[in-house]
């Protein structure tokens, strides 16, 4: 009998979700980038351990909402979450319990979640810090496990991988075994150009811009074509991101068509375009098509 259901991973910014999502996939499949907040959006990712097939959705950072982005991005996580048979609250074992730490024990217990801890980051932190961090979140929130991991290492991640194959609700598989992830091909896209301009930029550059891709073309020689537009809220960003003679956007393409072409195991053609469109975050349209409904 197959096993088949969805975890989701909840945690504070920066508690290290997208590694922790991209090493127990085994593959690159979401975002990962030492500023915080950056993903935007739910990111299902697909694995199969034995006879189980485990999927992973990943939710942004838990912080408190003020732009209408922000908002739209708490509600995505928190309908990640509630979607899951298992919940995995991952905490930074160096950083504790935080004040962010708290406010999602605090809105998980009331959910009434089946949760599992997972500690993460154990790789910087002494050994004997852990249990006493392990009392401090169990007093304000009852968890069925708790594991102690490294994201980064992948220390502890499998004895994680084969209780979650085991617990997974027992039926059929939902999706093909060879799916890696749902992110379809054009958002993926657009993410990896995201992504090289965090890498890339600094300060607020990167917060103020978001990419989309306008066209996504195969040709017959095998190869695609990808048009993305990156849209930035000032007109000073666009100087920023474009470079001098054009020299930081087209290194932030480069890398993008790199990885994308990696993933996607074709050669790839991406055309990026900046433009710059006071107040992109309030609105809705670009808000759907980054995949988050608007919330009032
Ligand atoms: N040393 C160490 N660093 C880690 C570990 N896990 C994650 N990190 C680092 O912590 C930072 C944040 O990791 P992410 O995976 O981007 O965190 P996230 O929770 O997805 O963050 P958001 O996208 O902001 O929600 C990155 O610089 C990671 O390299 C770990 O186990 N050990």
């Amino acid at each position: 009998m197959t096993r088949c259901g969805f975890a989701a991973l909840v945690g504070a910014p920066n508690a290290g979700k997208s590694t922790l999502l991209n090493q127990m996939a085994g593959a690159k499949l979401s975002i990962v980038s030492p500023k915080a907040q950056t993903t935007r959006f739910r990111v299902l990712g697909i694995l199969m351990r034995g006879e189980s097939q485990i999927l992973l959705v990943d939710t942004p950072g838990i912080f408190k909402p003020r732009r209408k982005l922000d908002r739209a991005m708490v509600a995505a996580a928190w309908t990640g979450a509630e979607d899951a048979d298992i919940t995995l609250l991952l905490v930074d074992a160096r950083s504790g319990l935080t004040e962010a730490v708290e406010e999602i024990i605090a809105r998980l217990a009331q959910a009434g979640r089946r949760v599992w801890l997972v500690l993460n980051k154990t790789d910087l932190v002494a050994a004997g810090a852990l249990l006493p961090l392990t009392v401090a979140i169990t007093e304000k929130l009852t968890v069925e496990h708790v594991f102690m991991v490294s994201a980064r290492t992948g220390n502890g991640v499998g004895d994680l991988l084969d209780r979650l194959a085991a617990t997974l609700p027992e039926g059929p598989y939902l999706y093909p075994e060879d799916d890696l992830t749902d992110l379809p091909d054009r958002l993926l896209a657009a993410e990896l150009v995201r992504e090289q301009i965090f890498m890339q930029t600094h300060e607020e550059v990167p917060y103020g811009a978001t990419a989309e891709t306008e066209s996504y073309k195969e040709r017959p020689d095998g190869s695609v074509r990808i048009d993305v537009t990156i849209y930035v809220a000032r007109a000073g960003h666009k100087a920023i991101l474009i470079g001098n003679g054009g020299q930081k956007i087209r290194q932030i393409g480069e890398r993008a068509r790199k990885q994308l072409a990696g993933l996607l195991e074709r050669p790839c053609h991406l055309f990026l375009n900046v433009k710059e469109r006071s107040g992109w975050d309030e609105e809705r349209a670009r808000l759907r098509a980054i995949g988050l409904d608007d919330v009032p």
